[in-house]
């Protein structure tokens, strides 16, 4: 388990109070002006991925504070602990070991005792070899035909994670198609089905619990469909895989046991891209990729591990999240990826950070009295430039950005305008010095005196061209958008995720507040059933189920 601590008690919390009163008003233009090698002092740098700090609203002073922030919250004893498998999801009793997922070294982790690398490498044995039969053609489905279209039935972790990977990582695709179903509106899987044929597709239903209503009603609808199309029961284990820990569920199901890809309680579903739950990737641009994958993830968790708190990129951007968070009261983070591929990474992070840290009781139980987790969105870029850069600019609210951006583009397109790729790190750069610069109003009415405006015009508009800058950004640069650059990138958000967890002193690893909304659902589904009017909840609940029941019968 790891320790607690009261966290508006840390000593360093208190000065860090006092800090922020003290230099709050700080404008980062001065900061810079002042201080020449601001851009050195303020980046790192791990394999191809330069993390450029700088224009955050910080000090070394600042810096120095914030890592004693985590040095007195105990954060090298919690990565010890979430390293060698201790018990660190104290709610649900569990290790966290996604990391072992990945554990390219292959280093004995012991959990009750076990090292668990055998088990691990096991999977990925058998992933190797039914990824390579079905990316070949040996694997043939009921007809004699090769496999073309892989449909991938899962929600949440079981779904986001594979999502994400294979859209960035679209430039490795073989010829398989992949496709996922989440929703259980209807519409998801009947679109879906539209695009394959049952001879050449294969199912895989992901699910950790594989009790998920949303997907388990899915996978009926595939099965159904695929009988009602050619197939027959026999045929089943042809077209339909399981990733899941429940063995029980996947047989109950009707899938052969040797078409299931196990993994366990310790992986937590929104770190379980890196189990079997990541198969459709694997399917998807190879088995290879997939495990470059997998190793830019670990040398990531290396560092993690052993970069001592000034070098260490995660931890870094965790105390930049906390600083923002808890001193200057932002509200969200905002993710921007400068890669059309990408478009799926912050809605990923959704998931992995506000599930992990939406959370307001600490690891005593008590109630929190500070901020916990931010909200996390975002849009590529430059599509949120055109969209809800405003409010990021001029509104009233702090918003902290990652910008992220690929050096090298895997489709460097040229046009009479430049190449498509030029342009787009143009504005890349541009908006973080923009963020930070602002514009004065002065130099605003500079600019409308030149476009030969009257002083009257101008005192009337110069104070909406003004900005004020000072807004914090990171800025992300990567050599190229790689499986082994995104297995570094995933990981060093998971790791950021996991330190703030441990400076609030909450647990990041488990979801009671999802767990509640499956159960709220399953209680109401049997009152939809027939005509009868409800009224057994409030009476907005009341009202709008019996309205639905009105307006669904005539
Ligand atoms: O993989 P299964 O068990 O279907 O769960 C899918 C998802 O369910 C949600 O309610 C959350 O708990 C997620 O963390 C999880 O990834």
């Amino acid at each position: 388990m790891l320790t607690n601590h009261p966290f508006l008690a840390l000593p360093a919390y208190s000065q860090l109070k006092a800090h922020f009163e003290a230099t709050q008003q700080q404008h980062l233009r001065d900061l810079f002006a002042e201080n020449p090698d601001r851009f050195s002092q303020f980046s790192l740098r791990f394999e191809d991925i330069l993390v450029d700090f700088s224009k955050n609203r910080v000090t070394a002073e600042t810096m120095t504070l914030l890592r004693q922030l985590a040095e007195q919250a105990g954060l090298t004893d919690a990565i010890g602990k979430l390293f060698s498998g201790d018990k660190i999801n104290g709610t649900e009793g569990r290790a966290v070991l996604h990391t072992a997922l990945r554990n390219r070294a292959n280093t004995p982790i012991l959990v009750d005792g076990a090292d668990v690398m055998p088990e691990v490498n096991a999977v990925l044995d058998h992933m190797k070899t039914f990824t390579e039969q079905v990316r070949s053609g040996a694997w043939k489905g009921y007809s004699g035909e090769a496999i073309t279209d892989v449909v991938n039935i899962g929600i949440g972790g079981s779904d986001l994670g594979p999502v994400m990977v294979t859209e960035a990582l679209k430039p490795y695709a073989g010829t398989l198609k992949v496709h996922f179903v989440s929703n259980v509106d209807g519409a998801h899987i009947y679109e879906t089905l539209q695009q394959v044929r049952p001879e050449s597709t294969l199912f895989l239903i992901a699910s950790k619990t594989f009790t998920t209503q949303e997907t388990m009603a899915n996978a009926n609808s595939a099965r159904q469909w695929f009988l009602d199309n050619g197939g027959t029961e026999k045929d089943i284990a042809k077209h339909f895989a399981a990733l899941s820990t429940n063995q029980k569920e996947v047989e109950k199901f009707g899938i052969d046991p040797a078409n299931m890809f196990g993994f366990w309680d310790w992986v937590g579903g929104r770190y379980s891209l890196w189990s079997a739950i990541g198969l459709s990737i694997a399917l998807y641009i190879g088995f290879d990729n997939f495990e470059e994958l997998l190793t830019g993830a670990h040398v990531m968790d290396q560092h993690f591990r052993t970069a001592p708190l000034d070098q260490n990129i995660p931890a870094t951007l965790a105390l930049l999240g906390i600083w923002y968070n808890n001193f200057y009261g932002a509200q969200s983070q905002a993710i921007l990826p400068y890669d059309q591929y990408m478009h799926r990474f912050a809605a990923y992070f959704q998931q992995g950070d506000m599930e992990s840290n939406g959370k307001s009781v600490d690891r005593n139980g008590n109630p929190v009295d500070y901020q916990t987790g931010p909200i996390i969105w975002g849009e590529p870029g430059t599509n949120g430039q055109h969209a809800f850069y405003q409010l990021i600019h001029q509104g009233t609210k702090l918003i902290p950005c990652d910008f992220i951006a690929p050096a090298i583009s895997h489709r460097p397109l040229t046009t009479p305008l430049g190449d498509h790729h030029t342009l787009l790190l143009s504005n890349f750069f541009a908006q973080t010095e923009a963020l930070m610069n602002g514009k004065t109003e002065e130099e605003a009415a500079d600019e409308l005196r030149k476009a030969g405006k009257t002083a009257e015009e101008i005192a009337q508009i110069a104070p909406f061209k003004a900005f004020s800058g000072n807004r914090p950004t990171n800025s992300i640069l990567v050599k190229q958008i790689t499986p082994r650059s995104l297995g570094s990138l995933i990981a060093m958000y998971e790791h950021k995720i996991f330190t703030q967890g441990v400076i609030w002193t909450i647990f990041s690893f488990d979801q009671w507040g999802v767990e509640l909304g499956k159960q709220l659902a399953n209680k109401i589904l049997p009152e939809l059933e027939g005509d009868t009017p409800v009224t057994s909840h409030d009476s907005s609940t009341n009202g709008l189920i019996n309205a639905f029941k009105q307006m669904r019968e005539n």
